[in-house]
């Protein structure tokens, strides 16, 4: 559909697109949007029109290998926290919501943790279809998992929405000595693909926030779109507020 945001084709090595016929099914119409079929009326009917129902919150997915650090990210981003100590790895999957002021109007994400390991992965090609955007990770210190990003990109072709707001994000860039991910290839990488990227530390916080702010802005803008307003750029937003892991980017 062209959205500067839009799943990318990706490189010719990345298998032909082959949808799920089920993900470009529309997505039922809320009561509140233009178009929508309208509600049974209510006794005694209101003089007023009145939308009584709130927005359904947007949705957001982390996805990547297991062990790259999506469950702290999100609760470092929900509580302000890091889970140190002992890895448990996500069953399935989970959510948190998560409200967000963007712009002065408040924005309900609900964030899916998805578990990264083989064995959940149809679990997760069902959600796939109802997510507004996607946060895909690696692990800096991992490069098996910057590796695996292609794959996971080829199953988001498969099982996302076309239009679905895509991120890539290198995590865990506070364990500078054990890097094995240079800045320059998650960039290159994210290039290639045209989807946004920046790195963050769910331990330290480094960009966690911003990350879920650029992802709630684009779907605010382009689920309230004025007449009047300029188009959110969100790849020059982020380029703009992302900050650096090292001594030389700010
Ligand atoms: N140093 C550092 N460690 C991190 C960071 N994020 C996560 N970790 C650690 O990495 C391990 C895995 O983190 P999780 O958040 O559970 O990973 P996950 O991607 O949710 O894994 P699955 O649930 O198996 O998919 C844990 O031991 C975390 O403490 C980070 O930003 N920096």
């Amino acid at each position: 559909r062209g959205s500067e945001h839009a799943v990318p084709r990706g490189p010719p090595s990345v298998p032909p697109r082959r949808r799920n016929p089920s993900a470009s099914k529309p997505r039922a119409a809320h009561p509140c949007r233009a178009g929508a079929a309208a509600p049974a009326a209510p006794s005694p009917a209101p003089s007023k029109r009145w939308c009584l129902t709130s927005p359904p919150p947007l949705q957001v997915m982390l996805v990547g290998d297991s062990g790259v650090g999506k469950t702290c990210l999100l609760v470092r981003f929900k509580d302000g926290a890091f889970l140190a100590g002992s890895f448990i790895s996500t069953v399935g999957i989970d959510f948190r919501n998560k409200v967000l002021t963007v712009d002065g109007v408040k924005v309900k994400l609900q964030i899916w943790d998805t578990a990264g390991q083989e064995r959940f992965r149809s679990v997760t090609h069902a959600y796939y279809r109802d997510a507004h955007a996607l946060l895909l990770l690696y692990d800096v210190t991992n490069k098996a998992s910057f590796d695996n990003i292609q794959a996971w990109l080829t199953e988001i072709h498969e099982y996302a929405q076309q239009d679905v707001v895509l991120m890539l994000l290198g995590n865990k860039v506070d364990s500078a000595q054990d890097r094995v991910v240079k800045r320059e290839d998650g960039e290159k990488l994210a290039k290639e693909y045209g989807v946004p990227f920046m790195e963050t530390s769910a331990k330290s916080g480094l960009n966690v926030e911003l990350a879920f702010t650029a992802i709630a802005k684009e779907l605010k803008h382009r689920s309230m779109k004025l007449p009047n307003e300029p188009k959110f750029k969100l790849h020059d937003y982020v380029k703009k507020e992302v900050r650096g892991s090292g001594c030389c980017r700010s």
